[in-house]
C-alpha cells in the first residue's frame, strides 16, 4: 500500500505509511498512552467509531494472540502508530496487526509524528479526523470532516442483540451489555458467577425476572445521554437490586440518580491513571479509556457521595449511593491492558449482592 494522509478537521494533515485495511475511515481521534496493550485496546468497544493513536512508538512487536481480544468484531475506526513492527516476537504470536487490522477492515497509518499529534489533541481537544489515500485533495476531506457528525448510536451497535446465559454455581448477576468488553465477564466467570447478559435496552422489569443477585452496568462508547432507555432502567432497578458500574456504566448510574456529565477535553486513555480513593485514602493505578465524565459539582444535588477522584485533573472517578447499594467507577477494574490493582471491586460487588440491595455503608 503506497502513501496515506491523516487529515484533522482543523486542517493538519499528515502523511505517512497505510497498513492494516486500505479502505478511508471517518471518526473522532483520541490518543491511548498503553505502552503495551494494543489488542485490548483496538478490540475495547467502547471506541467505536474512533481512530486511536498510541503514543508509544511501536506497536505489533508482540503480534496478536488468541487470548487478549475483548470483542470478537472490533469497532474502531482506524489506529495511528509511529511504527508498525512486521515481525512480532512473541510465544504467543498467531498472526501480525497488519493481518489483524487488514482481515477486520481497519485502515492503520504509520510513520506519523505522534508526539505533534497527541500536542495538537491536548490543546484543541479531541476533533474529527480522516485517514485517506495521500492522492486526494485534504481540502476535500475537511469539507467532508465538517459535515460529518458524531454518530448517536455506538452502544445499540455494540450491545447484544439478545441475552444469553454463561452458567456458573456462583452469585447471579445480570450484565447490561452497553458495548462490553470481555475482561468483565472474565471477572465474574474466575468469581464462578451466573451471567445473564442482556441488551442495553432491557426493560426494568424483564431484569428483575430474572431473580438475580446483582446488576452490573458495562463499559461502552459514545455520550450516555444517548442512551435514555438504560437510564430510565436503573431509575427503576436501584434499591431492588445491588448495582456495580464500570465506565460508561458509572456515567448511567449518576445519570440515573439525578447527576450531569459533560464532555473532557482530550480525555483519559492509558494504563496508569493514578486515582485516590477517599474512603481509605489509598491510590491505585488505573487503566482508563473515557471522553466523558460526571459533573463533580452536580453530584450535590443527588444522593450520591464523590468516593474516587483522578489525581492527574481532580476529576470524578468513583461514586456510591448514600441510601441504596449502588456504587460505580470511571477506569477499568478488569483491566485488560492496564494494571489490577482494582480488581478487589469485583470482591466488594459480589459481597454487596450477598447482603442485598438496601443495606447502608456496603461499600467497603
Ligand atoms: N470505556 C467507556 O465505557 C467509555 C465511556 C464513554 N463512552 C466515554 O467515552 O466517556
Amino acid at each position: 500500500m503506497g502513501k496515506r494522509q491523516l487529515v484533522l478537521e482543523d486542517g493538519t494533515v499528515f502523511i505517512g505509511e497505510g497498513f492494516g485495511s486500505e479502505q478511508e475511515a471517518i471518526g473522532e481521534v483520541v490518543f491511548n498512552t498503553g505502552m503495551t496493550g494494543y489488542q485490548e485496546i483496538i478490540t475495547d468497544p467502547s471506541y467505536c467509531g474512533q481512530i486511536v493513536m498510541m503514543t508509544y512508538p511501536l506497536a505489533g512487536n508482540y503480534g496478536i494472540n488468541r487470548d487478549d481480544v475483548e470483542t470478537v468484531t472490533p469497532f474502531i475506526h482506524g489506529f495511528i502508530v509511529k511504527e508498525v513492527a512486521a515481525y512480532p516476537s512473541n510465544f504467543r504470536s498467531e498472526e501480525t496487526l497488519n493481518d489483524y487490522l487488514k482481515a477486520n477492515q481497519i485502515p492503520g497509518i504509520s510513520g506519523v509524528d505522534t508526539r505533534k499529534l497527541t500536542k495538537i489533541i491536548r490543546l484543541q481537544g479531541t476533533m474529527k479526523a480522516a485517514i485517506a489515500d495521500s492522492a486526494i485533495p485534504y481540502e476535500q476531506i475537511v469539507r467532508q470532516l465538517r459535515k460529518t457528525k458524531l454518530p448517536k448510536d455506538q452502544v445499540r451497535k455494540t450491545s447484544t442483540l439478545k441475552p444469553y446465559v454463561v452458567p456458573g454455581r456462583g452469585n447471579r448477576i445480570v450484565v447490561v451489555d452497553c458495548g462490553m468488553k470481555h475482561g468483565i465477564l472474565r471477572e465474574l466467570t474466575k468469581r464462578n458467577c451466573h451471567i445473564t447478559v442482556v441488551p442495553y435496552n432491557y426493560s426494568a422489569e424483564d431484569i428483575l425476572r430474572l431473580k438475580a443477585d446483582g446488576l452490573l452496568l458495562t463499559n461502552g462508547p459514545g455520550n450516555p445521554k444517548d442512551v435514555p432507555e438504560t437510564i430510565a432502567m436503573i431509575q427503576q432497578v436501584i434499591g431492588k437490586l445491588p448495582i456495580f458500574g464500570i465506565c460508561l456504566g458509572h456515567q448511567l448510574l449518576a445519570l440515573a440518580c439525578g447527576a450531569d456529565t459533560e464532555k473532557m477535553a482530550f480525555g483519559h486513555r492509558g494504563s496508569n491513571h493514578p486515582v485516590k480513593d477517599l474512603l481509605t485514602n489509598k491510590t491505585y493505578i488505573t487503566s482508563q479509556n473515557h471522553s466523558y465524565a460526571v459533573q463533580q459539582a452536580s453530584l450535590a444535588k443527588t444522593d450520591l457521595q464523590l468516593t474516587q477522584v483522578a489525581l492527574n485533573d481532580g476529576t470524578v472517578e468513583g461514586i456510591q449511593h448514600k441510601r441504596h447499594a449502588a456504587f460505580s467507577v470511571q477506569y477499568h477494574p478488569e483491566s485488560s491492558p492496564g494494571p489490577e490493582d482494582t480488581n478487589h471491586l469485583f470482591d466488594t460487588f459480589l459481597t454487596m449482592t450477598e447482603q442485598g440491595a438496601k443495606e447502608d455503608e456496603v461499600y467497603a
